[in-house]
């Protein structure tokens, strides 16, 4: 028999002809802050050799935790200082893992922040982490649910308002008890069920009836949860807003206007704008991605007008919102007229570019009578005029007031394939009361649906799943 000290790799130990594995969890650091020049930088440390780290690199072998302290950091090998720096140490089980933790918060030099992590790497078991480690261990040491884990990447990643908004709700827990409490109401029901499965014999008689209330009771919330779920892109991802319209619109013009710089080539001749160019439009509600395209022309001229209409054809497809520009001083052809038509729809808008040159005779004049009033926009790049109602406007369609209060979007996929399948076994469970079930029957459905509203929590769930989660995930979160 060998014991575990002798044992050449440490997280094994042989006890007689069966082998134990004892997994020993390594250290794990990283950066949780970008690469890049910054006042501060913070470094994430999280396992069972923080307090050696503590020991070699900054001489303190019994830190006090949850303080901030003023430190020298030195190589742990040669000794060569590294930063002046804060940091602050984690007790187990108190901190966001729920194992002994430190965070670093340096100069944020990307040079001294890689020293840092390649110092505290030459400790036996101590490694760099993978992305959403951090979270991960503080899912399985029961820190938060997976509910709360898949939120945190949201909080993080969310670009609107009220997707941030959203996500910190998840967070704080609201959706997983909503959860806790369904179970709990399905497992009451299943309890009293059990005890009619095994004294079947006594002919004892299930409550049907009211069981039937309470499952009824029970999909109603399932589907009110159902009815609140958003696709995570259209919560949490900027949305596209396209501008297109004839050559020499003022596409171009009205992008710069927007963003305040002269970001993409203005001219007077027709076609000046060829691959469609993305840029970022902060909104006080989110950022917005805003995206300049060539200009529409009846008939293309040459091969490379063609491939850009095709172009700016496939932006408009891809769009939240499509703007079409039209130019209020020039004739108003059958082209602007065509695509005025089909601009008709909610997610399509017309505006009357260069206001300040219009005049009653002009096309705007004409226009003006193909799109309904409440619809009709007109600005001027030049002057800004129209600019600020412009804005104000793609706000309020893009950023739709959020939910208040209590109420939350539920965005995850997976979350809300488990509660369809719930849901799908309440209404075979209701269906099965109708008909005078076997308990067997029942009981059986009954713990598919709690296995189901388990497993959103991560109440029971599979390694796979866990790594498929937990690696889309951050560096350091
Ligand atoms: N410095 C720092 N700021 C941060 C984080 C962090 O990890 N460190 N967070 C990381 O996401 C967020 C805050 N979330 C946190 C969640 C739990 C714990 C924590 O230490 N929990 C302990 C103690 C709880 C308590 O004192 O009330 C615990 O749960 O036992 C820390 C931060 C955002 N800001
Ligand atoms: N007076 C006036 N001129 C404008 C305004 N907006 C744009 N222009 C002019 O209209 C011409 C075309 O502007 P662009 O912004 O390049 O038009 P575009 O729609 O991007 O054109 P293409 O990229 O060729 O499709 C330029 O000469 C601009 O200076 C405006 O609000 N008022
Ligand atoms: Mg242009």
């Amino acid at each position: 028999m060998r014991n575990l000290q002798d044992s050449p790799v440490k997280n094994f130990s042989y006890i007689g002809a069966k082998i134990y594995i004892c997994i020993v969890e390594q250290t794990i650091v990283a950066p949780a802050t970008p690469n890049g020049i910054s006042a501060l930088a913070a470094i994430r440390v999280s396992g069972g050799e923080t307090v050696s780290i503590l020991k070699q690199m900054f001489g303190c072998a019994n830190p006090t935790p949850r303080q901030a302290v003023l430190a020298t950091a030195r190589h742990p090998k040669n000794g060569k200082l590294l930063d002046n720096l804060v940091y602050i140490f984690y007790k187990a089980p108190h901190s966001y893992t729920g194992e002994d933790s430190l965070e670093l918060f340096p100069h944020g030099n990307p040079l001294i922040v890689r020293n840092l992590l390649d110092a505290m790497c030459q400790i036996p078991n101590v490694r760099i982490a993978f992305p959403g480690e951090y979270t991960k261990r503080a899912f399985f040491n029961g820190k938060m649910d997976l509910v709360q884990a898949e939120s945190v990447a949201d909080v993080i990643h969310s670009q609107t308002l009220a997707g941030v908004e959203n996500a910190q709700k998840l967070l704080s827990g609201k959706f997983s008890s909503d959860i806790r409490q369904l179970a709990h109401q399905v497992k009451d029901v299943s309890a009293l069920l059990e005890l009619d499965v095994d004294f079947v014999e006594e002919e004892a008689d299930p409550n049907v009836g009211g069981w039937k209330e309470r499952f009824l009771e029970i999909r109603n919330r399932i589907q009110y949860l159902l009815s609140h779920f958003k696709n995570a892109g259209s919560l949490n991802r900027a949305p596209r807003v396209v501008l297109y319209g004839a050559p020499n619109a003022g596409k171009s013009s009205l992008l710069n206007a927007l963003l305040k710089e002269n970001r993409v080539l203005v001219s007077d001749v027709p076609g000046t704008t060829r691959d469609f160019i993305e840029t970022r439009l902060a909104l006080p509600s989110g950022e917005i991605s805003l995206i300049d395209t060539a200009g529409i022309a009846d008939v293309a001229q040459s091969e490379l007008d063609r491939r850009s209409m095709e172009q700016s054809a496939a932006a408009i497809e891809s769009a939240d919102l499509a703007i079409c520009l039209v130019d209020s001083a020039t004739e108003f052809s059958e082209d602007s007229q065509k695509q005025i038509a089909c601009a008709r729809s909610k997610k399509h808008w017309v505006v009357f570019s260069k206001s300040d040159l219009k005049d009653a005779e002009s096309g705007v004049g004409k226009a003006k009578g193909n799109v309904a009033s409440a619809e009709r926009m007109e600005l001027s790049a030049k002057t800004g005029e129209g600019l600020d109602a412009f804005v104000q406007k793609l706000e309020k369609a893009l950023f739709p007031q959020g939910e208040s209060g209590e109420e939350y979007w539920i965005t995850n996929e997976r979350e809300c394939a488990a509660l369809r399948d719930a849901d799908r076994g309440v209404e075979r469970i209701l269906d099965l009361l109708d008909k005078n079930p076997a308990p067997e029957l029942l009981a059986f459905e009954m713990r598919q649906v709690t296995a189901a509203l388990a497993s959103i929590i991560g109440e029971i769930s599979s390694e796979d799943i866990l790594q498929t989660i937990f690696s889309g995930f951050c560096i350091g979160k």
